[in-house]
């Protein structure tokens, strides 16, 4: 039986099929797919989701696999096994907004689509913040008053360059990465390990 692999839609998908090409996977259906949302390989069946839900899928065994950004990871704790780093996907979360500073004196406003990252990562160095949740264009935030800071994922810091916005301070780099339901681990071992295998890269091309 083949496995089951989720994949996040739009950008780390087509970094995923760069991906799997590399590895000398046929990639043709997966890239012919149209707006088909379920598409058979060689190798696998793939369903394609937004980020949070391919964790989801994941989590409930719909998906043997799922490849996901590390910031869904850290974002909603999904109950799957994190399996390996990927090559690709990478940028980092980061405090960024106006080059003057907050304009406010008392509690700091983040304006963010991460809530539970930006708690705890203040949390964990003594300072409470109010939140803002976004859905995206983050960056508007500072500029419109809606907040002091944004924390955020930047790549080329193009959009933050862009908009006269400014990193004020590095909080992770992350990743795509490689997910597993706990149960498929053990279940479909033989199916799943020389795919998973062939995911592996060196650790320091990551
Ligand atoms: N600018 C970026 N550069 C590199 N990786 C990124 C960047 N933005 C997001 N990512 C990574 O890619 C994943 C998917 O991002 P993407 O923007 O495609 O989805 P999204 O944030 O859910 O947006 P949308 O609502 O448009 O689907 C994120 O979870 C993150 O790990
Ligand atoms: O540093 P850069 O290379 O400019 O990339 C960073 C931007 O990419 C992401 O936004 P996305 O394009 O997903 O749009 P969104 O703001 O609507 O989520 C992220 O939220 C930043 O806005």
């Amino acid at each position: 039986m083949k496995p089951t692999i989720a994949l996040t839609k739009g950008r780390l998908e087509k970094q995923f099929l760069a991906f799997l090409q590399s590895r000398g996977y046929d990639t043709l259906p997966l890239t012919d797919k149209g707006r088909k949302l379920q598409v058979e390989t060689n190798e696998f069946f793939a369903v394609f989701a937004k980020g949070v839900d391919v964790a989801t899928y994941v989590e409930h065994g719909i998906a043997d696999l799922g490849i996901v950004g590390e910031d869904i990871l850290l974002e909603f704790e999904p109950d799957v096994f994190d399996l390996l780093p990927l090559p690709f996907g990478k940028c980092r979360l980061a405090i960024a907004g106006e080059p003057e500073g907050p304009r406010s004196f008392g509690k700091q406003r983040i304006a963010t689509k991460f809530p539970n990252i930006t708690t705890k990562y203040f949390r964990e160095r003594g300072k409470s913040v109010d939140i803002v949740k976004l859905e995206g264009s983050v960056e508007l935030a500072p500029l419109l008053g809606l907040a002091d800071n944004i924390v955020d994922i930047v790549e080329t810091g193009t959009t933050l360059k862009e908009n006269g916005l400014i990193v004020k301070e590095e909080m992770m780099s992350i990743s795509a990465r490689c997910i597993a339901n706990r149960n498929s681990l053990k279940l479909k071992k033989s199916v799943l390990t020389p795919l998973i295998d062939s995911f592996r890269i060196q650790e320091e091309a990551i």
